[in-house]
């Protein structure tokens, strides 16, 4: 569970944020939706990195996010692709897994989840060496591996094969099942139409507002045009 607290965030003199207050429960999937630039990566930001706030306070689990403890209760894949890129792909998730204290677990949920993301043959080989959405899948493996209680991921479908999409989809809906908060930005309203529980808007005034998913694209593109599209 993660609840933001009046939270108010500005680069220089571009506002961005102004004491917006959500709570994200558990058991839950949350796509968070806005146009380009609205501040969706400076959203989730301001929930793993506490210093960057300007205003405002964030819990993660009932734990104040400024608490290093808060760390262990999520796990991040950001935008980039460019994390880590000396190590295999095994060597990262063992890192990872030893960082979350799943080390015990590792065999069993590496058995689990390299499979489902089709990463068997590379898992010796560099990330350095991986294409864009192989980075993508490992990074994804890392958070699934972590067994954080909230998953937190900025586009974790972008370069993303079909299949693949599908696949990832399936895992994020067993988690939810295991009680996990599950929270990802997205462009693509296709993608979430019939998919996540809740949709979090940053509308065209920055304010943000949270309803249930209409399941029906037609309905989710109508508040997107009404609420989020800067008007000139
Ligand atoms: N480090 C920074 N310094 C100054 N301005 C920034 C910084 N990071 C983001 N911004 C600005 O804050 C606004 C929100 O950016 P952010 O990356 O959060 O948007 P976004 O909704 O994630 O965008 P996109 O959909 O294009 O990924 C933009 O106007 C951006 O230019």
């Amino acid at each position: 569970m993660i609840e933001i607290n009046n939270l108010s965030k500005s680069y220089g003199i571009n506002k961005i944020f102004e004491n917006e207050s959500i709570t994200l429960t558990n058991s839950c999937i949350y796509a968070l939706v806005g146009v380009n630039g609205i501040g969706k990566s400076t959203f989730l930001n301001s929930i793993i990195q506490p210093s960057t706030l300007d205003k405002g306070s964030v819990k993660i689990d009932d734990i104040p996010s400024t608490d290093f403890t808060a760390k262990y209760h999520y796990a991040f894949v950001p935008d980039t692709k460019d994390m880590f890129l000396n190590l295999t792909g095994k060597e990262y998730l063992q890192f990872v897994s030893e960082l979350y204290n799943q080390k015990e677990k590792f065999d069993e949920l590496l058995a689990i989840y390299i499979p489902k993301l089709k990463l068997e043959n590379s898992l010796e080989q560099t990330i350095s060496s991986y294409s864009l959405g192989m980075k993508q899948k490992i990074y994804l493996a890392g958070a699934f591996m972590s067994n954080a209680q909230n998953i937190i991921l900025d586009e974790p479908f972008n370069a993303i094969d079909p299949e693949s999409t599908s696949i990832i989809k399936k895992i994020l809906f067993d988690l939810k099942d295991t009680g996990k908060m599950i929270l990802f930005s997205v462009h693509n309203l296709d993608l979430v139409s019939n998919f996540c529980d809740k949709i979090i808007f940053i509308d065209n005034r920055h304010s943000i507002f949270e309803c249930n998913n209409p399941q029906n694209f037609d309905v989710l593109e109508k508040i997107f045009f009404d609420k989020c599209v800067i008007k000139k």
